[in-house]
């Protein structure tokens, strides 16, 4: 990485800033976004120094000056919801998807999110890191500065902690900032098949350990036909709320079992998924400060018609973010600008509220409110210089990288790379 201490971003054609509400975005607000034309931004030391109409600060001294060439300007997107490390890959399974076996039987026949476990069981410490930070790299390429990451795929005490420990020493050492989840309660492995509490019982017994060793900030479980109830949910996230963890629940995404409604019950920080969230779980979600987070690459990746219905969430003045749900199975993308196309397309948000979900809406959805999201004077300097001339244009135009520059902490982390031709 570059170490220049002053950069200044001119010529900036339309710079977001996010900063026009305070707090989580909701309902109406959400699409109410003002842009500043013609401006420019100075970091220094890793910080947001100045904001400012170009014309008055293109002429300022810095060790750097990019001339920004009257494209868009935003804050470094947050990407809330990733199963980032993992073993193996899952790409065998796409023919049963096309024959149409649902994703809960192909888990039910021991594929699926149990074909991941076995994978990441049998993988060293060492390949999993390396394999993170693989993916953080190419997550970093679309744009993203923060992102959070969960485990999942051990569901056994060596293995979790395993992934735990790898999340934390790739949040350590990439430049992207890492939010850690602890999901060990994700699927019902084999052995726990006639004894799913068990597998909860020992999943909690390690909530203690996690917290000392600093390995996760939330807990958050599989609430689904065939793996977690809701009675199950309710106690065991209710343990780790006891414990001072924050919670997230993957709820409602095949089967409406009230997962929105015990997410908001437990004032978890977010509820993610809600494809087939109830009339009565989105009028409690949207009197609640539970986040939305919605994962439309997921439903589009299995083939599912029902998107989760985020006009209405939006109406009823909820707060939504969106992710890419990365993962070897349901959502195989790092692309969060993809996800902003498919929130467009197929889940009719407006771009204003889709700006609004990937930034400050994702950043508190993983409590980085106040770090996160937005660009303004004394914040950390995330930001992302778009081949492109205005906000509209990056949901619009899908399925390609539109980022030109990212910067995090005001340091070049990423610039597209150029044809040789
Ligand atoms: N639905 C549960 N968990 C993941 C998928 C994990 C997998 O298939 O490996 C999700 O959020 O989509
Ligand atoms: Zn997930």
């Amino acid at each position: 990485m570059d170490t220049k201490k002053t950069t200044l971003l001119y010529n900036i054609g339309q710079l977001l800033t996010m900063d026009d509400h305070e707090g989580q975005v909701r309902g109406k607000d959400m699409n109410e976004l003002s842009v500043k034309e013609n401006y420019a931004v100075l970091m220094k030391d890793g910080v947001i120094e100045k904001i400012g109409p170009s014309s008055e600060m293109e002429k300022m001294e810095a060790d750097e000056k990019v001339d920004c060439e009257g494209k868009l300007v935003t804050p470094g997107l947050v990407d809330p919801h990733t199963h980032l490390v993992f073993g193996g890959s899952r790409e065998h399974e796409m023919a049963l998807k096309q024959q149409g076996v649902p994703y809960l039987d192909i888990l039910k026949q021991g594929g699926g999110i149990l074909s991941t476990v076995r994978s990441t069981r049998e993988a060293s410490e060492k390949e999993l890191y390396e394999k993170a930070m693989f993916h953080l790299n190419r997550i970093a390429s679309f744009g993203v500065t923060t992102v959070e990451a969960k485990s999942g795929y051990g569901m056994d005490r060596e293995t979790e902690l395993k992934q735990l420990r790898v999340a934390k020493k790739a949040g350590e050492n990439h430049p992207l900032d890492l939010v850690s989840t602890f999901l060990g309660a994700h699927a019902i492995t084999e052995d726990y098949k006639e004894d799913p509490e068990k597998l909860l019982d020992e999943m909690a017994d390690l909530f203690q350990e996690i917290k000392d060793e600093d390995l996760a900030e939330f807990v958050d479980i599989f609430t689904e036909t065939g793996v977690f109830t809701i009675e199950q949910s309710r106690r065991y996230l209710q343990k780790a709320k006891d414990l001072g963890f924050d919670l997230k629940m993957h709820a409602d995404e095949i089967d409406p079992l009230g997962g929105t409604d015990l997410a908001v019950e437990l004032g978890a920080r977010s509820g993610d998924h809600l494809a087939v969230a109830t009339d009565e779980g989105i009028s409690k979600l949207a009197d609640s400060d539970t986040i939305g987070v919605l994962l439309p690459g997921t439903i589009f990746y299995l083939g599912k018609g029902e998107f989760a219905r985020a006009r209405d969430m939006i109406e009823a003045g909820a707060s939504i973010a969106i992710s890419t749900d990365f993962n070897p199975g349901s959502s195989v993308t790092e692309n969060l600008q993809l996800i902003m196309s498919l929130a467009a397309l197929k889940m009719k948000m407006t771009p204003e509220e889709i700006w609004h979900a990937v930034t400050v809406n994702a950043a508190h959805a993983i409590n980085r409110g106040d770090e996160a999201g937005q660009i303004n004077v004394g914040r950390k300097a995330d930001v992302v210089v778009w081949d492109a001339p205005n906000y509209m244009y990056i949901p619009y135009h899908y399925g390609v990288n539109h980022v030109r520059t990212v910067y995090k902490a005001g340091q070049k982390l990423y610039e597209r790379g150029d044809l040789l031709v």
